[in-house]
């Protein structure tokens, strides 16, 4: 089974919310759509679900037409589930009632919500209303509810984003897991990078209505095609530099091309912004070097800051094998040939 996004433009009145969206995934995969906001992310889970309907383009579900420009089938005829931000759960119903709406066979309603019941951790909370259950309690509820009629796809918009930090990594764990028991195709809507990394399979980054991006979150962390791209996944800096003669001039010092990529570096000279991810850069003692005017230890590395002669500061992430000492004065090293610069 596969999901198809072929050439999804729309536009709302005057404003253009898509544009030409080519994506696809594959059965019991968990895609995630990564975007600041405004980027077209709700737009593209609405005409999936059919919730709007699609101007340009075809979605195809292993190969058949799920929904065209004259092709418009309501959203309970789609094999599609919708989880939003906030359950809306339907508060006269119990967590029961809730999860069997869907579904139109009695005989097996009772096993199928107690099945999701089981799987989601809520075995015993049936007759409860979903005012007496916490955030994370009920977006699971939710989650059975969209799961309960076996749709092939299941939509998901931002499920975490009013659960608190501690759960939600709790919640984003066991939700995978049960969506891979599922197996059924996940698109996930986020604005954040941790949940994209830690929850999907694959990850489109959009921008301005257009996938800049697609793949596996290690791909997209070690080549990002863009500095949107850089910046939207895991940590780093980007700082200003003029290439030249083979050498990055920063305020910082002079980065040589051999610590860049080679099929990333800039090419011939010009103005660009040199990407640094955490403990791609070494500090060493040199004392006509930068002065560190600030160091914390976060366990996992340092956060050193340095001092360029013009006043500028930069933060960066750094190796905990030597202690930093604010006062110290040093220059940068790149640690591989990884960098790389837009
Ligand atoms: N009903 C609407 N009428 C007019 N413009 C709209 C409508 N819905 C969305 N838009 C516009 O379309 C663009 C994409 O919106 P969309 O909601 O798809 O973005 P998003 O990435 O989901 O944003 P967020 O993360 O804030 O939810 C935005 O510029 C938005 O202002």
């Amino acid at each position: 089974m596969s999901l198809c996004f072929q050439n999804i433009s729309h536009t709302y009145e005057k404003e253009t919310a898509l544009i030409d969206i080519n994506l696809s995934a594959e059965e019991g995969e968990i895609l995630c759509l990564l975007g600041q906001s405004g980027c077209g992310k709700t737009t593209l889970l609405n005409l999936t679900a059919g919730i709007l309907p699609l101007q340009r383009g075809k979605i195809l579900l292993n190969g058949d037409e799920l929904a065209s420009s004259n092709y418009h089938p309501p959203p309970e005829k789609r094999p599609v589930g919708l989880v939003f931000q906030e359950g809306a759960l339907f508060p006269h119903l119990t967590v029961e009632q809730n999860i069997a709406f869907g579904l139109t066979n009695k005989s097996s309603r009772k096993r199928i919500v107690g099945e999701l019941l089981d799987q989601i951790g809520l075995s015993g909370y049936e007759g409860r209303y979903p005012h007496t259950l916490s955030g994370g309690q009920q977006q699971r509820v939710a989650v059975a509810r969209a799961l309960a009629p076996e749709p092939k796809v299941l939509l998901m918009d931002e499920p975490f984003a009013n659960i608190d930090i501690m759960l939600r990594r709790h919640l984003r764990e066991e939700m995978r897991t049960l969506l891979k028991a599922r197996n059924c195709i996940t698109i996930l809507v986020t604005h954040d990078p941790e949940e994209a990394i830690e929850t999907s399979d694959s990850i489109a980054i959009m921008d301005k209505g257009v996938i800049i991006q697609h793949g596996q979150a290690d791909i997209l962390y070690e080549a990002p095609v863009s500095r949107i791209a850089a910046m939207l996944i895991g940590d780093g800096v980007l700082l200003k530099a003029q290439r030249a003669n083979g050498v990055y001039e920063t305020a910082f010092g002079h980065f040589p091309d051999k610590w860049f990529k080679a099929h990333s570096s800039v090419s011939g000279s010009q103005n660009c912004e040199v990407l640094i991810r955490p403990n791609q850069i070494a500090l060493s003692e040199d004392l006509s070097g930068l002065l560190i005017t600030d160091v914390r230890r976060t366990g996992q590395s340092q956060l050193a800051t340095v001092l360029s002669p013009e006043g500028q500061s930069l933060t960066l992430h750094v190796e905990k094998d030597v202690n930093w000492q604010v006062g110290q004065k040093v220059k940068l090293s790149a640690n591989s040939d990884s960098l790389i610069a837009f």
